[in-house]
C-alpha cells in the first residue's frame, strides 16, 4: 500500500508529542496524556486499546477537534487541525440521532452540509446509497424510536461515512450492542472501509474486534501520562473474512501479545476495569451464524454517486467534489 502513497499520504494523520492536562479542583492539573505519538498512512485502520480511563477517548476527541490539546500537534493530510470539521467524522457509542427525523433525514443533514452544490436528488441518492451500504435500504423512512439500537447505530455510521471524511473516528461504536449485532456491524464497517479506504481510528475494549478490524493495534499505557506503549501490526490481508482470520496460525499469538501487554499495564497500576476479553467463546460460536447474516453491499449506481465517490476529484479540488 505504501508504495503508491505520496509523502503526505504516508503521514496522513500525524499526532506528535500530544499532551492533555485536565484541571483538577483539588490541586495541580492532571496530565492524562503525555507524549503520545502516532503516524497513520492514508487508508489505514488503527485500533486503540488500553485500560479504562487511560485516555483513549481523550486522544480521539482531540483528533476530532472537540477537545483542546495542552501540547503537541495533530495534522491531517499535511495540515494542522485547529477545531472540528467535516473532514473528521465521529461515531460515538450512542448514535445521537435527531428523534424527530427519519434515518434518511438524519443522514441528509450531513450530506446537505458537505455537498451544498449537489441537486436535491443527488444528495438524496448519496444518503440512500450509504444507508443501503449499512443494510438499511428498507428503513429509510423509519424514525429512531422505530429502530433497534443496532439499526440506529447503523444510521450513525452511514451519516458519518456519507460525509466522505478524510478520517473516521469510532469511539466504541459497538459498545452497547449484543454480540451478534456487534459482529454484523464490524463486517458492515469493514466492507465500507475496504471500498472507500477511509483512514480510521477505532477505540475498543475488545481484543478480537481490534485484531479483526485493524491494520495496526495501538496499545496505550495506563494513565496518568499515558502514551503509546506498543504498536502491533496485524498481518491479515483486506478484505477480510472472519473465519479465515480466526483460523489463521498467527491469530492466537497476536491475541496473546495484546493480553500480555494489558496484564503488564495492570500490574503497573492500571485502572481496575479490565478491557473486555470475555467474548472469545462467543466469537468462536458465532462465526458460523455470522456468515449467514452478512448484508450484501449494493453495487454503486448513478453518475452523481459515482462522482461523489471519486475521492481523487475531491482531494484535488479542495473540500468539494466537482460535480455533486
Ligand atoms: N473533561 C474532563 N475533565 C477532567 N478529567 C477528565 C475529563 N475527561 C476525562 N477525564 C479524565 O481523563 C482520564 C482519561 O479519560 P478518557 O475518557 O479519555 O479515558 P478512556 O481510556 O477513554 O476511558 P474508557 O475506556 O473508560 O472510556 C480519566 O481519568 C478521566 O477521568
Amino acid at each position: 500500500m505504501h508504495k503508491t502513497l505520496t509523502p503526505t499520504d504516508r503521514r496522513y494523520v500525524e499526532i506528535f508529542n500530544l499532551t492533555k492536562a485536565y484541571p483538577n479542583p483539588y490541586g495541580e492539573a492532571v496530565r492524562v496524556i503525555d507524549g503520545f505519538n502516532l503516524v497513520m498512512p492514508k487508508g489505514e485502520v488503527v485500533s486503540i486499546i488500553g485500560h479504562s480511563g487511560c485516555g483513549k477517548s481523550t486522544v480521539l476527541t482531540m483528533l476530532a477537534g472537540l477537545n483542546e490539546t495542552s501540547g503537541g500537534s495533530i495534522a491531517v493530510a499535511g495540515r494542522e487541525i485547529s477545531g472540528p470539521g467535516p473532514d473528521r467524522a465521529v461515531v460515538f457509542q450512542a448514535p445521537c440521532l435527531l428523534p424527530w427525523m427519519t434515518s434518511l433525514q438524519n443522514v441528509l443533514l450531513g450530506v446537505d452540509r458537505v455537498y451544498p452544490h449537489g441537486t436535491k436528488a443527488e444528495r438524496r441518492q448519496i444518503a440512500e446509497y450509504y444507508l443501503s451500504a449499512v443494510g438499511l435500504a428498507d428503513s429509510l423512512h423509519k424514525f429512531p424510536r422505530e429502530m433497534s439500537g443496532g439499526m440506529q447505530q447503523r444510521v450513525g455510521i452511514a451519516r458519518a461515512i456519507a460525509l466522505k471524511p478524510r478520517v473516521l473516528l469510532l469511539d466504541e461504536p459497538f459498545g452497547r450492542l449484543d454480540s451478534l449485532t456487534r459482529m454484523d456491524l464490524q463486517e458492515v464497517i469493514l466492507r465500507v472501509l475496504d471500498r472507500e479506504r477511509i483512514t480510521t481510528l477505532l477505540i475498543t475494549h475488545d481484543i478480537d474486534e481490534a485484531i479483526f478490524m485493524s491494520d495496526r493495534v495501538c496499545m496505550m499505557t495506563s494513565g496518568p501520562k499515558a502514551r503509546v506503549g506498543k504498536l502491533l501490526d496485524i498481518p491479515f490481508e483486506r478484505p477480510r473474512d472472519r473465519a479465515t482470520v480466526l483460523e489463521h496460525s498467527s491469530y492466537y499469538d497476536l491475541r496473546v501479545e495484546l493480553v500480555a501487554f494489558l496484564e503488564e499495564q495492570d500490574h503497573r497500576g492500571g485502572k481496575s476495569k479490565q478491557p473486555r476479553d470475555d467474548n472469545w467463546d462467543d466469537t468462536m460460536h458465532l462465526v458460523e451464524a455470522m456468515s449467514a447474516t452478512q448484508h450484501d453491499v449494493p453495487a454503486l449506481q448513478g453518475e452523481a454517486v459515482a462522482s461523489h465517490l471519486d475521492s481523487g476529484s475531491r482531494e484535488q479540488g479542495g473540500r468539494r467534489p466537482q460535480r455533486v
